[in-house]
């Protein structure tokens, strides 16, 4: 288990994280998520015995996890944190980055381990390639099956598919979550895009400016987000005055609602004015102004900019909400 109790720390003066506290079962997957700069790889490489927290103390298990200032070599040796920068050997092949750390005692077994590896990240064809001939994606999957060699017991990343097409991004995920869950390893996962939260984290932690704002299930979290911040790190998202849904609603709360909870009804009272709309491939996102407010709405098709539209929401979902 990991445990974070009362963690801060700034950069020289600077406060980055404030009084940080959670638990990690093992074999759990967590998301981190919140906006670019609330210390996200702060707290990855917190955990991880990079930096010396100022105050607050780190446990893996019953094992102090300790900075450079009292770790010759920093790095918690049962742990790999995978950083948005790649540490790579340019001038070796794939397989050689891939098995730089594993024992040469059994040649054989190491052998089959990078194979193993190479087929998680799907890099079979390129296992004599050097990786200064790699593009980003590549070079990025073969960092990923380095920080696998060594079967960490809890892996740290930062964003760790930010330069993968989306073709292989989904596949990747499902094998890398995959092989995680078969082999107990405990996983966090600083990242922006929400298919990586959604879909494979079992619990999400939001950080708002060096706070942790709320841990907890991730599906609760995007089904009824708590605030504004919450729910726009899932995408798009309206906040409209509940009493626009509700006769009796309070004037002054408001109501989350995220694009495809809106429909588009001619019969609805609550009328808009479209401004544009955007292909999303099987949707296009329209934007409306409602009330002097932007909002967007998913809908089948395109609409003429400037035409009159009915809004609708669900008294479900008004009800979950309010
Ligand atoms: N080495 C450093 N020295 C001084 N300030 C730093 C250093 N590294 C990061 N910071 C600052 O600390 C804050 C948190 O940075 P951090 O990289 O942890 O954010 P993040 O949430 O991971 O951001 P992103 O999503 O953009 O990767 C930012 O304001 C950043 O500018």
């Amino acid at each position: 288990m990991l445990t974070v109790q009362n963690v801060s720390f700034a950069y020289d003066t600077v406060p980055v994280l404030k009084d940080i506290s959670f638990t990690i079962e093992k074999g759990q997957h967590i998301a981190l998520i919140g906006a670019s700069g609330c210390g996200k790889s702060t707290l990855l490489k917190i955990i991880y015995g990079l930096l010396d927290v100022d105050q607050g103390t780190l446990f893996w298990d019953d094992q102090k996890i300790l900075g450079p200032a009292y770790n010759l070599v920093p790095g918690q040796e049962n742990m790999k944190y995978l950083s948005q920068g790649f540490e790579l050997q340019s001038y070796r092949t794939v397989a050689e980055n891939i098995g730089q750390f594993l024992s040469n005692f059994e040649p054989e077994l190491k052998a089959g381990r990078v194979n193993e590896l190479l087929e998680i990240v799907e890099m079979i064809p390129f296992a004599d390639t050097k990786v200064e001939n790699l593009s980003g994606g590549q070079k990025q999957r073969v960092a990923l099956a380095k920080v696998l060699a060594k079967r960490p017991e809890l892996l740290l990343l930062d964003e760790p598919f930010g330069n993968i097409d989306n073709f292989r991004r989904s596949s990747l995920r499902r094998n890398l979550f995959a092989y995680l869950k078969r082999n107990k390893i405990t996983s966090i996962t600083a990242t922006h895009d929400k298919t990586d939260i959604l879909s494979f984290a079992e619990e999400t932690i939001v950080i708002h400016k060096g706070e942790i704002i709320i841990k907890g299930n991730t599906h609760t979290i995007y089904k009824n987000p708590e605030n504004y911040y919450i729910a726009s790190l899932f995408g798009e998202v309206n906040e409209l005055p509940i009493s626009n849904f509700l006769s009796d609603g309070d004037s002054d709360k408001t109501v989350l609602l995220y694009p495809h909870e809106l429909q588009i009804d001619a019969h609805a009272n609550l009328k808009a004015t479209v401004k544009k709309s955007y292909f999303n491939g099987n949707h296009f996102l329209i934007e409306a102004v409602f009330n002097n407010r932007v909002i967007f709405i998913e809908h089948p098709n395109a609409l003429q900019d400037s035409e009159e539209i009915g809004i609708h929401v669900s008294k479900e979902i008004i009800a979950s909400r309010s």
